[in-house]
C-alpha cells in the first residue's frame, strides 16, 4: 500500500444531453438512492466513492457535468485530465440520442486521446416509451470504438456495473501501460484493444 490510502485514483467525466440522468446516475452510485425531483446540475458537481477491486483500492473522482448548452464552456475545461468519459443518453429521447456525434466532437476536441469512454443509455425502467432500439445503439458504438452499456439509475440496474466495470478497466490500462512503457515507447492506439467485461472476470 502506498503512502495515500488508496492505489489507483482514476477521473471519471459525465457528458450528455440535460435531462437524460447524469445526476441520477452518479447520486445512484455513490449514496445509493434516486433522488426525487432532481434539479439540474449547475456548472459542474463533484463526488468521490472508493472501491476495492480485486485487493485493490480504487479512489474514482466522479465529475457531474451539466448539460444545458449555456454551460458547455465550464464543462468542456473537465474533459482534459479525465481517464474515462461516461456519455450518456436517455433511450426515451431520440433527440438525446441524435446529439450523440456533437458529443463526440466536444471529446475529439477537447479530451485526452487516450481516454475510455463509455456510451450509457439510461432509463431503461421505461420500456414502453423506448425511443431508441438496443441494436442501433450497440452498432453506433462499436463503429466508435466505445463501449455500451444500459443502465435504470431508477432501478439501480446495471449502475454498479458500469462504474466497477470502468475502474476495472482503467486498472487494466494502467498496469498496461506501466508495462509498455517499461519495455519500449508505445505505438499511438496501443494497449487500448483490452476487452471491457473480460478484463476483470
Ligand atoms: N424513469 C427514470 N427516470 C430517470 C432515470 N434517471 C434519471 N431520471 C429522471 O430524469 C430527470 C433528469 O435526471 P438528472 O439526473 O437530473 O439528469 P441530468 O442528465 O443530470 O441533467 P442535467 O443536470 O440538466 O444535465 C429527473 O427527473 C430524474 O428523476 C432513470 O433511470 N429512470
Amino acid at each position: 500500500m502506498s503512502m495515500e490510502d488508496y492505489d489507483h485514483l482514476f477521473k471519471i467525466v459525465l457528458i450528455g444531453n440535460a435531462g437524460v440522468g447524469k445526476t441520477c446516475l452518479v447520486r445512484r452510485f455513490t449514496q445509493g438512492l434516486f433522488p426525487p425531483g432532481q434539479g439540474a446540475t449547475i456548472g459542474v458537481d463533484f463526488m468521490i466513492k472508493t472501491v476495492e477491486i480485486n485487493g485493490e483500492k480504487v479512489k474514482l473522482q466522479i465529475w457531474d457535468t451539466a448539460g444545458q448548452e449555456r454551460f458547455r464552456s465550464i464543462t468542456q475545461s473537465y474533459y482534459r485530465s479525465a481517464n474515462a468519459l461516461i456519455l450518456t443518453y436517455d433511450i426515451t429521447c431520440e433527440d438525446s440520442f441524435r446529439c450523440l456525434p456533437e458529443w463526440l466532437r466536444e471529446i475529439e476536441q477537447y479530451a485526452n486521446s487516450k481516454v475510455v469512454t463509455v456510451l450509457v443509455g439510461n432509463k431503461i425502467d421505461l420500456t414502453e416509451k423506448r425511443e431508441v432500439l438496443r441494436e442501433r445503439a450497440e452498432e453506433f458504438a462499436e463503429a466508435q470504438g466505445m463501449l455500451y452499456l444500459e443502465t435504470s439509475a431508477k432501478e439501480s440496474d446495471n449502475v454498479e456495473k458500469l462504474f466497477l466495470d470502468l475502474a476495472c478497466r482503467l486498472i487494466c490500462e494502467a498496469k498496461q501501460n506501466s508495462l509498455v512503457n517499461n519495455v519500449t515507447s508505445p505505438m499511438p492506439g496501443e494497449g487500448k484493444n483490452i476487452s471491457y467485461l473480460n478484463c476483470c472476470s
